[in-house]
């Protein structure tokens, strides 16, 4: 069964922009969690322009399913995922200035950096995944630098998908063949929606997790937070 972890940076978002704290993101979490949701995500930035980091702090005393912090790994961040503990890091190579998560690890050229951190994490306990392109080399180096998961960056997925669909998951096949013949899980995100999951799910085997935010939060403007995260459970099964 493929896990739906939930990520609720655009909860963040909205209640930031009027400075008080509606949406209760804390609250909303529950509630996820509540509506069957199995795990949230976070992705704080440099500039905690949505999740703060004592967002992340307050999220772990509730979060009672899987609590998964993905970032740049720069020390600020590793540092506060060592303080934190949650169930998973998953390590994205954004710039400072990215809008948005853009590009998988180069495991090959970032492999003694990858290593160094990987080993910091899993010391602590905490189960690590990096961010990757679907690129079987590149999975490779995945395998080389000691993590546990890759989350495979599913953009080029979700822009193909209404093009060509089956062109637009063969890499991911092939990528995700790899990844299970070296022993490494595999999670998935970035763009999923209502419309491109199941076809993806029921196309990769041994798909353990994927994260979902910014289709979720926009579908649930229109659905409830309820009905959308039911409807992505039923697409999972
Ligand atoms: C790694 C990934 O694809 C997501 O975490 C995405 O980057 C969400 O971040 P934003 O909400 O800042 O776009
Ligand atoms: N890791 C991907 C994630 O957490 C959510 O990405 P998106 O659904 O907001 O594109």
């Amino acid at each position: 069964m493929t896990k739906l972890s939930v990520n609720v940076n655009k909860i963040a978002t909205l209640r930031n922009a009027r400075g008080g704290n509606v949406p209760d993101l804390l609250k909303v979490a529950t509630d996820l969690e509540g509506f069957g949701a199995q795990g949230i995500t976070i992705h704080p930035r440099p500039d905690e322009r949505h999740i703060r980091y004592q967002d992340a702090r307050d999220l772990k005393k509730i979060v009672k399913s899987e609590f998964n912090i993905e970032g740049n790994p720069v020390q600020k961040f590793i540092d506060l995922v060592l303080e934190v503990k949650p169930e998973q890091v998953t390590l994205v190579p954004d710039s400072v200035d990215a809008i948005t998560s853009n590009a998988g690890w180069d495991t090959i050229k970032h492999k003694e950096f990858l290593t160094d951190v990987i080993n910091t994490f899993k010391n602590a306990g905490i189960r690590t995944s990096i961010f990757v392109d679907a690129n079987t080399k590149i999975i490779d180096g995945a395998k080389a630098v000691g993590t546990d998961r890759i989350e495979l960056y599913t953009e080029s997925y979700a822009t193909g998908y209404f093009l060509n669909k089956e062109n637009a998951i063969k890499p991911f096949i092939e990528a995700a063949k790899r990844a299970n013949e070296l022993g490494l899980g595999i999670n998935a995100g970035h763009d999923l929606s209502l419309d491109n999951i199941q076809f993806f799910a029921q196309n990769i085997p041994n798909l353990l997790e994927v994260s979902i935010g910014h289709a979720l939060i926009s579908e649930a403007l229109y659905l409830g937070l309820d009905n959308a995260v039911n409807m992505y459970l039923h697409r999972l099964k």
